[in-house]
């Protein structure tokens, strides 16, 4: 395992260590969850945990979750207790770009009903203003999608439609992606408005206010940041 494997590992087990017994847990998505839905199925295996559902953001968590013995079942309106899940850029007041990975729709959609939504990343994650270092992810409807991009790049210049090969890359919910560069200063309430309310729009990889905590793994530690 790499170092930056270790990390989001590390940060993965902190978090895990949150859920408590009969605990309905959303089960986010990427590279950092992954270590937190085998961690869970760890601990049911082992008895450290019983009773716990678990709520998945996406088709790959879905599958890894039966893999690795977590019992799962949709999304209800019932609160979740808990939501863990990794992140593409945290700021300081703990607002998120999530979505690299495709999945921030049904990310939003179910941590939005969490009491806690628990963040667990690796150092190089940590940003001091969002767009820093990441694309702003923005599913978009498949249908007339050029036109939708026409009208973000009104006033989100420089993005472009996530297209990995031949094709472009479709969502879960059978959607495209356009991937956009956000500006130097920005109210992020007000362009999540702004993008929300552009026709063709289905959701952005803005997660405000949302998060409780997050745990970064860094070399010399786990940091544990709390929304101010
Ligand atoms: O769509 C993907 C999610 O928002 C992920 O949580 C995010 O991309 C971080 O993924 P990773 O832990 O692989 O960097």
């Amino acid at each position: 395992m790499s170092d930056l494997e270790a990390l989001k590992k590390e940060a993965a087990l902190k978090a895990v260590a949150l859920v408590r017994s009969g605990d309905r847990v959303g089960l986010g998505t990427g590279s950092t969850a992954k270590y937190a839905i085998e961690e869970l199925g760890r601990k049911l295996a082992a008895g450290e945990l019983t009773g716990i559902i678990g709520v998945s953001t996406s088709e790959a968590s879905e599958q890894l979750a039966r893999q690795v013995g977590v019992p799962t079942e949709p999304l209800d309106p019932r609160p979740l207790d808990i939501a863990i899940d990794g992140a593409d850029e945290i700021a300081p007041n703990l607002d998120l770009v999530k979505g690299l990975g495709g999945a921030l729709v049904r990310e939003k959609v179910t941590e939005v009903q969490a009491r806690r939504l628990i963040i667990i990343a690796d150092h190089t994650k940590l940003v001091g203003q969002l767009g820093e270092k990441a694309p702003l992810p923005i599913e978009i409807l498949k249908f007339g999608f050029l036109s939708t991009i026409d009208r973000l790049r009104a006033f989100l210049p420089g993005g472009q439609l996530r297209q990995p090969g031949a094709q472009p890359y479709v969502t879960d919910n059978g959607n495209y992606i356009y991937d956009a560069r956000l500006p130097d200063t920005f109210d992020p309430a007000e362009l999540e408005r702004r993008i929300k309310g552009t026709l063709g729009v289905v959701d952005t990889g803005l997660f405000l206010g949302m998060a409780e905590r997050a745990f970064v793994a860094a070399p010399d530690g786990v940091q544990e940041l709390t929304r101010p």
